[in-house]
């Protein structure tokens, strides 16, 4: 198989690199196409395939294309995309927000494979949503998603519309992650460790929490309440979030993301 990345930034190379790792590709095979030169540098010190900086014939000859630039770039790579793809080729792309609809149209290519990854997958421990033209036959899907599962855990979702919600919760997931660890951190500073401390209490806290999530057979209801001792520091701490509708903070904000992800499809 031969692949083509077009976009080799933060995603692109984690696809890259994780499609070497387990020799779905090989290195001669994958094409990376980069038009950052201190970009393309970090990729070629990697050696995770052959980098160029434009897009040229040779993406004719891959038999998947990816499309990881930010969707605002999209504009400036489908013309000339369109100029050396071949019909047999699939494209899967992971840009945020655009329709399956308008990139078929703006590169006049029906196989069109849309996923919204995240950045474990940097570790092979993403999770992507992932869903597909009606054109894009079995074999071909299978292809895609074999692919996908090398960077982690993968969904199939039948209505497109899923995809930006799928965004908006595990594609920007990591990002309140950190935003709720850092804050965790900030408070055990304040209350006076320095910060090798304060990142090692949050940081063990967080891991061992997400293994009881999945191993303690109790709901987030029954964990929650495991911790709160009845008039004691948990429930003094949840009642100030309750206080500063944090909860309802944080749904807001993840809705905010779906709807920006709806915005992007506009240019
Ligand atoms: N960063 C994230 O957590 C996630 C990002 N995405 C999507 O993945 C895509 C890429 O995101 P990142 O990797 O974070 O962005 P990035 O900015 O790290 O990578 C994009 C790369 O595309 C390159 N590029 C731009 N125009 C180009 C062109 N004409 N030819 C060749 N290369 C070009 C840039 O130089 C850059 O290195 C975006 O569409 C984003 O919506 C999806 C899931 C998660
Ligand atoms: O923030 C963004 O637009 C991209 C999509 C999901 C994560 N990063």
């Amino acid at each position: 198989m031969k692949i083509a990345i077009v976009g080799c930034g933060n995603m692109g190379m984690a696809f890259a690199k994780s499609f070497v790792q387990y020799n779905l590709v090989s290195q001669d095979d994958l094409l990376l196409i980069e038009k950052s030169a201190d970009r393309s540098e970090a990729l070629r010190a990697e050696k995770a395939g052959v980098v160029v900086d434009t897009i040229s014939h040779r993406v004719g000859e891959a038999d998947l294309i990816i499309l990881s630039v930010k969707p605002q770039d999209f504009n400036g790579v489908h013309e000339s995309l369109r100029g050396v793809m071949q019909p047999r080729q699939v494209v899967l792309s992971i840009m945020a927000g655009i329709p399956i609809a308008q990139i078929q149209e703006k590169l006049n290519h029906p196989l069109v494979v849309r996923a919204m990854p995240n950045t474990p997958a940097m570790l092979g421990m993403g999770i992507t949503g992932f869903t597909a033209a009606k054109e894009v036959d079995l074999a071909n899907l299978r292809r895609v998603e074999n692919l996908i599962n090398a960077t982690g855990r993968s969904i199939f979702l039948e209505d497109e519309a899923m995809l930006d919600a799928v965004t908006a919760l595990s594609g920007s997931g990591p990002a309140y992650f950190y935003y709720v660890v850092k804050a965790m951190i900030e408070a055990g500073r304040q209350m006076g460790f320095d910060d090798a401390v304060a990142a090692l209490l949050v940081k063990q806290t967080m891991l061992g929490s997400y293994h009881l999530i999945n191993t303690a057979d109790k709901s987030l209801d029954e964990l929650i309440k495991a911790v709160a001792s009845k008039g004691g520091t948990t429930e003094a701490a949840l009642r100030q979030f309750e206080q500063g509708a944090l909860s309802d903070t944080l749904v807001a904000g993840i809705k905010a993301a779906q709807v920006r992800a709806t915005e992007l499809s506009k240019g």
